[in-house]
Formats: structure tokens, sequence, C-alpha cells
């Protein structure tokens, strides 16, 4: 058909343009073989040129690949080109530093956007040697910075790479220094990568500035000053990385606070951009710390913690007693050990309680995605809390700077407790925290468990649930969204729902409540998933937590089923 044939002109045409000025001869090959097999690769043509990367949740982030619609050099060439041209036009002078992960791609993407810098004039700043985000995000505020980029995926599967840009304070303000990206900037910057002519032309200069391992130490000795400094420390930890960046730095905090160095699962210990021994290298994904229990059963320990692979989240599992299937001649009744992996916001309230018994006034933070916990437990000790979309760009700006931020945690296993070093969350301070409350409580023959177990007692169990769905056509999850907006369910668990939100333009999110339930539904921002956070708030009664958890746990497994349902997923 005639329309068919324009379109394919025309994206032909896009093709033989991008090429023509893309610098990587890799990149070059492999779009001349897509282009190649025209017209039958055309839907592959079409999608690698569906259009730029967007800043989402966490920056640009797409799968390695030639084309606009991928994360490749041309990319990171006329991003970082783009980024120095508005930060030149903001009247920003400070140096850009740049960090990143173990990824493929990553040192080449750092590099590459050190050169851009240096090209317009700029002191670029390169961090020493694959480094968690979290330090990144630690020297665009220790070094005065202008801005900073983190080359990272964070904890997407292996084929994707990804961009994090932060602002200092001299671009940031005051409540932006040293946080990721938000509207306008954002959009700003982004008009900026379209406004860069040729690539060929984008003056290049020499590498940057290697940055030294004081910046490293100096990082380590802040995150372990989040500590009070004795107390107990006696504490078996084992601990994953989950192929990613974190051992090094996270091991050091541990053993420079006096805590015995975990046992490191040997396999995921140093960063491999493949991945090899997990299908997703996510903490959040089922299976993915099955080696990190394996290892801290066989070696008794207490708890046991993995990073995503940069390391700015934080998982937690705890060794649990759960009624298990009764081996032949047992007692039925019995129960085996196994260990359970808590939920984001399940380490949010221990972390949040943990500082408010530590005494820690100020602003307490979460996302509308989160549980309703922290809110209970704000209003119960009388201390500020807000919520926000959901990103740590966010949570970092919660209150909007009437009070200061002191604790900020999101249901994705991100926690902030060092919020004057890192503007951002951080799975090292995190796990160092989540370390110290453990090994306090094991000093008093207590676990993690119990103190969860307080807390419902306290304000109810609040069981949180997340249902994700994984699209391979990105249209499945706007038709999905579609489906929500247009029959909305007016009830759920039997109950009316009372409140149904929907939050566009601002954000694509509706939220269903009910007197007891609550569901929060919208597209991932880093990956092509939809996402639906689930949470039922069951009282305690006559002291009961274990008979009110049961109660909750089924009460979450119907809304499941139910939101499944009418999203048609
Ligand atoms: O990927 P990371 O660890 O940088 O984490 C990023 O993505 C997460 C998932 O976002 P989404 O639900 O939109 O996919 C966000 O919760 C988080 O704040 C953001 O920093
Ligand atoms: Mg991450």
């Amino acid at each position: 058909m005639a329309a068919d044939t324009t379109d394919l002109d025309t994206i032909r045409e896009r093709a033989e343009r991008w090429l023509a000025d893309d610098p990587d001869p890799a990149d070059r090959a492999e779009l001349r073989a897509v282009l190649d097999q025209l017209p039958a690769s055309a839907p592959e043509l079409a999608d690698r040129f569906a259009g730029p990367l967007t800043f989402g949740t966490a920056g640009l982030r797409g799968p390695l690949r030639a084309g606009p619609n991928g994360m490749n050099l041309a990319v990171v060439t006329q991003a970082a080109a783009g980024l120095v041209a508005w930060l030149a036009a903001q009247g920003g002078t400070g140096p850009l530093v740049i960090g990143y992960d173990a990824r493929r791609g990553s040192r080449q993407f750092a590099e590459r956007t050190a050169q851009v810098a240096t090209g317009a004039g700029r002191l670029a700043l390169l961090l020493p040697r694959p480094l968690p985000t979290p330090v990144l995000a630690y020297a665009v505020r220790q070094l005065g910075a202008v801005a900073g980029v983190m080359v990272t995926a964070s904890h997407n599967p292996p084929q994707d790479n990804g961009y994090k840009v932060y602002l200092g304070t001299e671009l940031g303000g005051a409540l932006g220094a040293g946080a990721q990206i938000v509207p306008p900037a954002d959009a700003g910057i982004e008009a900026a990568i379209r406004a860069v002519g040729p690539l060929a032309k984008v003056p290049l200069g020499p590498a940057g500035q290697l940055l030294g391992d004081d910046l490293v130490a100096g990082y380590v000795a802040r995150a372990v000053e989040v500590l009070p400094v004795g107390g107990p420390r006696e504490l078996n930890v084992a601990y994953t990385p989950l192929h990613g960046v974190g051992a090094a730095v996270l091991t050091a905090a541990f053993a420079a606070a006096g805590f015995p160095v975990p046992g490191v699962v040997p396999d995921q210990a140093e960063p491999d951009p493949d991945f090899p021994t997990v299908s997703f290298p996510n903490p959040e994904e089922p299976g993915a710390v099955d080696r990190l229990v394996a290892l801290a059963e066989s070696t008794g320990a207490d708890l046991a913690i993995a990073n995503d692979p940069d390391a700015d989240r934080c998982a937690v599992a705890v060794r649990e007693r759960v009624a298990g299937p009764a081996e032949a001649g047992s007692d039925p009744a019995a129960e085996r050990p196994g260990w359970r992996m808590l939920r984001g916001d399940e380490v949010g309230a221990l972390l949040a309680d943990h500082l408010m018994r530590r005494g820690v006034t100020g602003l307490y933070a979460t996302t509308i995605v989160s549980s309703s916990l922290l809110r209970a437990m704000c209003a119960a000790r009388g201390l500020p809390y807000d919520e926000t979309l959901t990103g740590f760009k966010w949570i970092v700006r919660a209150g909007g700077g009437a009070e200061p931020l002191v604790f900020g945690y999101e249901e994705a296993l991100g926690y902030c407790v060092a919020p004057e070093h890192v503007r951002d969350k951080d799975g090292i301070t995190a796990a160092l925290t989540i370390a110290e409350l453990a090994a306090g409580l094991k000093a008093q023959g207590r676990t993690l468990t119990d103190r969860l177990d307080e807390l419902a007692a306290e304000f109810g169990v609040h069981h949180t649930d997340q249902l994700s769905v994984r699209v391979d056509d990105l249209r499945l999850i706007a038709d999905a969204m579609a489906r929500i907006r247009a029959a909305t369910p007016t009830s759920l668990l039997g109950q009316p729902v009372t409140e149904a939100q929907d939050l566009l333009p601002e954000a694509d999110v509706v939220i269903l409540r009910t007197d007891t339930a609550r569901v929060v539904i919208r597209p991932s921002g880093t990956e092509p998933k939809l996402k639906a956070y689930l949470e039922v708030v069951e009282p305690v009664a006559d002291g009961d937590v274990a008979a009110a958890r049961s109660r909750a746990a089924l009460a979450v497994a119907a809304l499941r089923t139910e939101t499944a349902h009418a999203l048609g997923v």
C-alpha cells in the first residue's frame, strides 16, 4: 500500500541519516544489517526509531542497541552534549562528575560523557572504577559539582543500560542539590538534547580527571557516621551484590562500622555484566536471592542482605519459623526454619521506627505506592509526614523544604537514612542501619520479626503486595490503564470503593480505596511493566498478631485476583 511504502521510505531515510552520523562502527554495522533486511525488518526498525529515550522515573533507560530508541554511543554523545549545553545555558560553572556501573558499555559511556564535557570547556571528574550509585550521588554534593551523571541501568535485565542525571547546589536549589532531575529541568535537558546538531561536530576533549580512592573513603566514613558510636555489632550477615558493584564498598563500610565482615555469595561477588546466576538481577524478582538464602542458611547467618547491581536498593531476608510440609514420621504440627524476604514496606517501617526511637525528628516521607503504615506511625508519634509520586527524585523533595527530611523510603527496596550526604536512595547506609538495628535486637535475644510484630500490634497489620506484569508490547499497558479508567471497580473484597482517584494529567496513576484496602495502579517508568500496589490493613484483636496476619494475607491474595481481573491481565 502507498502509505506503507511512504512510511517505509521515511523510516529508511531517518535510519540512513542516523547511520551516517553514528560514531560507533559496531552500531553502524548493526543498523546496516537491519536496513538490509527491509521490508521484513520494518517493525524492528520502526521500534528502534520510535522516538528518543526520555527521562523516566530514574533517567534515560533502554536496551543496548543502535538507533535513537536505545542506549548506545551516539545517544550518549547526544545526551551528554545536550546536558552540558543546558548546564552552560543555565549559567552553571562547576564540574560534571561521572560515575558508572559494571554493565556492558557503562565505562565507555562515562568516558564519552567526560570527553563531551571537556570538549565544551567544562571540568569532568570521573569516578575511579565501577562504583555504587550512592557514591556518585555523594560525590555530586561533596565535590560541589554542577551536575552528576551515573551510567547504570540499576536492576534492569543485562541487555539494558541507562543514564541517571543529578544536579548540584548551583542549579538544583536547596531541595534538589544532589538529587536526580525533575521537571522542568528534565524537559529542558531533553530539548537541549534534541537541539544537538550532527554528532561529528560535537567537540571531544580529554578524558577528564580521574578521582582517587579518597572519594570512596570519604563516602565510607560518612556512611559509618550514620550509626551511633558504640552499641552492639555482633551480627552474622550473609550478603550479595547480585553481580553488581556493591561488595567492595559495603564490606568496607561494615568493617569500618565494627561489624564482622559479611559473608558474600562467592559466584555473585564480582561485577559481571552477564548476571549469569540470576534471571533478573533485581532482588524484587522471585529467585534472585536464592543463593543468598542458601549461604545464609549454611553459615548460620542472622540476616541476609542483597543490594541491587548499582547498590542503591537494599533487600533484607530474615530467618523465620514457617509452617512447612510435614516430613514422613515428623510431627505434622512442627515448624521448619525458613527465610523470608521482607517487603520494602517492612524494612521502611523498621528503619523509620528505629530512627524515631533514637529521637530523630524531622520529616519522614514515602510515596503514594508505599504502605500507609509510615503515615500512621508519624501521626501517632507527632512527626511530620509527606508522600510523593514514585521515584526517589520526588521523595528527597518531600514536604517542599518546610521541614528537613530525615528519612525517606519507597516500597521498591529504596531507603535514605542520611539525606544530608546522599540525596537519593542508598543501599549501603540502609544495610548498615538495618544491621545495627538487628544487632541491637539480637543483644536482647530478639529479632527484626519481633519488632515487626510489635509494630503490627500497635498499628494493625499493614500487608502490602505488588502485582507486576511484564509485557513485550507497551500497548498492553495502555490498554489495561484505559480499561481500569473505563470500568473502574465499584467494590473490592466485597466492600464499596469509597474513593477512586485518577492522577492524570500529572501522573498516569489510578488509586482505589475501600475502608480497609487500597490499590494503586501505574505503568513502570523504568521497565515495560504494569504495576499494581496492594495494601490491606487488618486490625489486631486480643493481641493475636498471627491471626491478623493470616486474615490480611488471605485478603491481599483475593485483592490481587480482583485487581488482575479488573485490569484484564
Ligand atoms: O531502578 P532504580 O533502582 O534506580 O530505581 C528507580 O526505579 C524505581 C522503580 O520505578 P518504576 O516503578 O517507575 O519502574 C523507583 O521506585 C525508584 O525511585 C527509581 O529510583
Ligand atoms: Mg538501583
